[in-house]
């Protein structure tokens, strides 16, 4: 093994590109299955951060940390000199480069140092958001490259990196369905750390769903899951084409835990905060023909009394605006597109009128069959969100035949199978993994009624639209006149509204409450200029500050939220983390250390970036910016919910966050935040003496983007000053 103080470039090289099959294995079980093959030792003397002062024993604490094998990151933060000008080098984690040995707070390193480093991992595509945009400024496109392959930290010691507690549990021949899209998520030059293990193939994301380049060319969503490309296989590519059974990669085993049966953890809610009353000041406008008057009370709802009791268990006694205007829109059978804030109850909006729908159609309890039909699909882009979404189907189902069920990427296949046979009315799903059911031919689409695309700007952007149309156009999906699709989000770009008709009857409505794309005013947020050699001092010092209270920290690629968690850990601050690159049941494991306050950091990538709604986060830091508005937006989002305060700080690196100034002005101001001078200076000067912070601009779409529509009204959500828009016309056509 070549020490880290003398490992010169070429060793680097060679250390990354050789399969490391020991970076897969669990600490727990390293001694088990390291022999001596691949060079590697584990030395499990404790390390602390004070013993830190030489390159092997580093070395050996990132080892124990989950950290990859033998690629240590040395002293060096990753540096982000090319962050905004990837040049794509394929798994290009330090080829060529050293990283080792040098100071860890203080280094800086040379600019063509960190070239190898970070040029791949900005092109993360299934966590980065929209680099390589087709769309401008917002929602986006990124090209489905994905060379991100280092498979750090995915074993973990205690403290920051958990999961894998089940075992190895890979490579299992237990299911005919293991295969899923989660499973072949590494890519690139790396490819082969899956494969080091299932001895199969080169573990190569795009190639091993595209079936030898047969055209299928699969594309991961920037934020989760891996899409199958279409092709000559179309809806059924992935039963037919091998994605379920004979691609390359190891076959995925995990199984998720039964979600709790007990009332009072069904029911487990927090409470709304101070600022909850608030929400009835935010304007709405509404838009489209004939909209239904809004409800103001869970009574006109005129819910069923099961559903009541569930409310009230759930511990709502009064009605967000989102609510109050889209239960009676979809009880009235209108197809829909919401935009409100974060935390503002978009799930129970969409869940409460169909839930309502079906105990009123007098739906029958579902049996088990080969071939299950729902009359309800859910799809989110997240997995950890759409297991969220069920759950909340599953509180308000609760009592009634309605049975609801979830499937994801990163589980094993079967498992989700036999979840779907035993009955489903209500699927939730992410979108590689229901096309595998539907190309199992265990979904049928025929009774579909309802089609939900929760956060469906991102289902609609480049990553996951053609997916989503894919399912629009499978045999037996009802066409949009004959089922009732709804789309929900806190953003919604104009280009992506504009795709959106597709997706709905023409005469759909548009409800905006408050500014389409704006922030959270619960969120009291702040941007310091800090460079990217001082955000990891900065880091710590706030984190010390903020002493026990949940925080979320976002960095902009997977090897970097691997890098910082570490850190994090080694400066005794308990962390976990969260990303693509991390193994299912580990992002669940990190998820839960989190919630349950066990490690009440977390630092995520983008994966987590939308819709996870998870109690007492108070506190989100930007270590960096995401690339845009939008993103910002969901990411603080998740704090100051349903009425609670919470606080966002975001590191503003001068060298690369310049061309989000603009729309930072805007989002603060629009939240009736604190604006920074400097920052309006950059503001001002990236964009001339035109720009005002105050100005609309084009920043955000405003309201619906249907340029004539039929009525409009803007009212408060108590439902007063109404004002109707001028002579109706012809509805705007989509298609
Ligand atoms: N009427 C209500 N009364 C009390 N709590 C509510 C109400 N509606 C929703 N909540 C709670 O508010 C929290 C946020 O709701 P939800 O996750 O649906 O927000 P969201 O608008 O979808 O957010 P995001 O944009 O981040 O996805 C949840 O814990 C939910 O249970």
């Amino acid at each position: 093994m070549v020490s880290l103080a003398t490992m010169g470039d070429e060793d680097w090289e060679a250390e990354i590109i050789k399969p490391h099959i020991s970076s897969y294995v669990p600490v727990f079980e390293k001694d088990r299955y390291s022999s001596g093959a691949n060079g590697d030792t584990f030395n499990r003397t404790p390390a602390s951060s004070s013993e830190m002062g030489d390159g092997s024993s580093r070395r050996d604490h990132f080892m124990r940390s989950g950290f990859a094998s033998g690629r240590s990151l040395g002293n060096r933060d990753p540096g982000e000199s090319n962050k905004r000008e990837n040049t794509s080098t394929v798994g290009g984690f330090g080829v060529g480069k050293s990283f080792g040995n040098r100071g860890f707070s203080n280094n800086k390193f040379e600019e063509g140092d960190s070239s190898g480093f970070w040029r791949e991992s900005s092109i993360d595509c299934e966590d980065n958001q929209t680099r390589n945009r087709g769309f401008s400024k917002r929602g986006g496109y990124q090209d489905g490259n994905d060379s991100e392959a280092l498979g750090s930290s995915r074993r973990g010691g205690r403290g920051s990196f958990r999961g894998c507690r089940g075992g190895f549990g890979r490579g299992s021949p237990n299911s005919d369905y293991e295969q899923d899209e989660g499973t072949q998520r590494s890519g690139g030059i790396f490819g082969s750390r899956r494969s080091a293990l299932s001895g199969a193939g080169n573990g190569d994301t795009f190639q091993s769903r595209s079936g030898g380049g047969s055209g299928r060319g699969g594309y991961k969503g920037l934020n989760e899951e891996v899409i199958t490309g279409s092709g000559k296989n179309s809806w059924k590519s992935e039963a037919e084409g091998g994605e379920s059974g004979d691609t390359q990669g190891p076959k995925v085993t995990y199984i998720p835990p039964p979600p709790p049966e007990d009332e009072d953890s069904i029911f487990a809610h927090y409470q709304t905060g101070i600022n909850f009353d608030k929400y009835d000041t935010i304007l709405v406008e509404v838009s489209g023909h004939d909209p239904p008057p809004a409800i103001l009370t869970f009574e006109e709802a005129n819910l069923c009394q099961t559903l009541n009791n569930n409310i009230a268990k759930a511990g709502y006694t009064k009605l967000t605006p989102v609510q109050k205007y889209s239960i009676p829109i979809i009880q009235g059978g209108r197809d829909l597109m919401a935009c409100a804030q974060t935390g503002s109850g978009k799930t129970a909006a969409f869940l409460l009128p169909i839930l309502a729908h079906m105990m009123r159609d007098g739906i029958t309890a579902s049996r088990f069959k080969e071939l299950q039909e729902p009359e309800c699909i859910i799809v989110a882009p997240t997995r950890e969100l759409i297991n969220q979404i069920y759950l909340e189907a599953r509180k308000f189902s609760f009592g009634t035949c309605v049975r609801a069920v979830v499937i994801y990427g990163g589980t094993q296949l079967g498992h989700s199978i036999r979840q779907i046979v035993q009955g489903c009315n209500i699927l939730c799903a992410t979108p590689g993994r229901l096309m595998d059911v539907i190309g199992k031919e265990k979904i049928g689409l025929r009774q579909v009624k309802y089609l939900v695309l929760d956060e469906a700007d991102r289902m609609l952007d480049m990553g996951f639209g053609p997916e989503m149309k894919k399912l629009i156009s499978c045999p037996g999906m009802p066409s949009k006149e004959q089922r009732q699709t709804l789309m929900f989000s806190a953003t919604f770009p104009e280009e992506i509204q504009r795709l959106a008709g597709e997706f709905l009857k023409s005469n759909y409505l548009f409800v905006a409450v408050g500014q389409v794309g704006g922030a959270c005013r619960d969120v009291q947020q702040t941007i310091l200029q800090v460079g990217q050699y001082s955000k990891r001092e900065k880091l710590v010092e706030i984190l010390r500050n903020i002493g026990d209270e949940r925080t979320m920290v976002f960095v902009e690629t997977k090897k970097k939220a691997d890098f910082i968690a570490t850190f994090l850990c080694q400066e005794k601050i308990s962390t976990t983390s969260i990303h693509g690159d991390r193994e299912q049941r580990e992002r669940e494991q990190a998820l839960g250390d989190f919630r349950c306050g066990k490690c009440p950091v977390l630092v995520a990538t983008s994966v987590a970036a939308r819709g996870l709604d998870i109690e007492n986060v108070q506190h989100v830091i930007n270590f960096d910016l995401p690339s845009t508005i939008d993103e910002y937006v969901h990411r603080i989002g998740r704090t100051g919910r349903c009425g609670n305060t919470g606080r966002a700080i975001s590191f503003f690196d001068l060298e690369s966050d310049s061309q989000l100034a603009q729309p930072l002005v805007k989002v603060l101001s629009d939240a009736q935040q604190d604006v920074p001078a400097w920052l309006e200076e950059i503001a001002f000067s990236t964009y001339g003496p035109g720009f005002s912070g105050n100005a609309r601009g084009n920043v955000f779409a405003s309201v619906d983007t249907r340029k004539n529509y039929h009525g409009k009204s803007s009212l408060n959500t108590a439902g007063f000053s109404s004002t109707q828009a001028p002579n109706p016309v012809d509805d705007e056509s989509w298609d």
